[in-house]
């Protein structure tokens, strides 16, 4: 495991981990525990809309793509629009792409008062007062491509603050590297542990609790003390 680079305001430790390293909590997490990915989306939505609220935002634009990154940032969309922020989803592929858990997250949008384009999201960026960046996460293959590509350029073209979800869009979250387009985030709510490649990133940075039980973790082979106490997000300092 990686060397631990990050630390609450109080001093917790918190071991940083790689992509691959969180994909086999997620898998303990959802194997052995019998924890779903519908959950800790949820969790991470959850925390994510916390994060926006903090913004007191009249208008927020999500930027979605279409695996548990995306499926974190409708989460969270919903949780805005529940406390009557105007919420303007932007997909960067149809919904007929999406499946699971995040095909779940937006089909209960549909029913809501949230509007849902994959087409000129420029308008709907730079009219919001937050833009959440939840196009790709730790599942990022090589430089952003296509309309991913086009909407983490649109965000970037904008004035409009940006929360990252997880890892801001186009990073590489082992080796910190960008391959290509990176969004230019204001925030970061990284979740469960951070990743290896946040250490060179300097916007603000949350980790958002998902729920993950120790045992998972020490499975896994790591030592894990909870940096959530009676909160469900934390500051984290690198
Ligand atoms: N325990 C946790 O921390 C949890 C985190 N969650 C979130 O899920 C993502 C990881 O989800 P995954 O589906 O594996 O991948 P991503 O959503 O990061 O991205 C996959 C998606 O992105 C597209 N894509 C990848 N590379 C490119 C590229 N170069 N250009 C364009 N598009 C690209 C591709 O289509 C993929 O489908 C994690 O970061 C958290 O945000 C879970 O929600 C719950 C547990
Ligand atoms: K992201």
């Amino acid at each position: 495991m990686e060397g631990t680079a990050f630390q609450t305001a109080d001093g917790t430790l918190i071991p940083a981990v790689t992509a691959d390293e969180m994909r086999e909590i997620d898998r303990v997490a959802v194997d052995d525990v019998g924890l779903t990915l519908l959950q800790m989306m949820e969790n991470a939505g959850r925390n994510l809309a916390g994060r926006v609220l903090e913004r007191d935002p009249e208008r927020v634009a999500v930027l979605a793509g279409n695996g548990g990154n995306g499926g974190g940032g409708l989460a969270c969309g919903r949780h805005l629009a529940n406390r009557d922020v105007s919420v303007s989803v932007v997909l960067d592929r149809s919904p007929d792409a999406l499946d699971g858990a995040v095909s779940t997250q937006y089909r209960i949008l549909e029913g809501m008062n949230v509007s849902v384009t994959t087409s000129d999201a420029s308008d709907v960026c730079s009219e919001a007062d937050t833009v959440v960046d939840s196009l790709i996460g730790y599942g990022l293959q090589g430089a952003p491509r296509g309309r991913t590509q086009d909407l983490i350029d649109l965000c970037n073209d904008t004035e409009t603050p940006t929360v990252s979800l997880d890892v801001p869009s186009g990073l590489d979250a082992t080796t910190g590297e960008r391959p290509g387009l990176l969004v230019e985030s204001d925030e970061i709510l990284t979740l469960a542990l951070p990743k290896t490649g946040l250490r060179e990133t300097e916007s603000r940075l949350y980790l958002g609790d998902v729920s993950i039980p120790r045992i998972v973790y020490e499975r896994v082979g790591i030592e894990y003390e909870t940096p959530f106490r009676e909160s469900y997000c934390v500051a984290v300092e690198r």
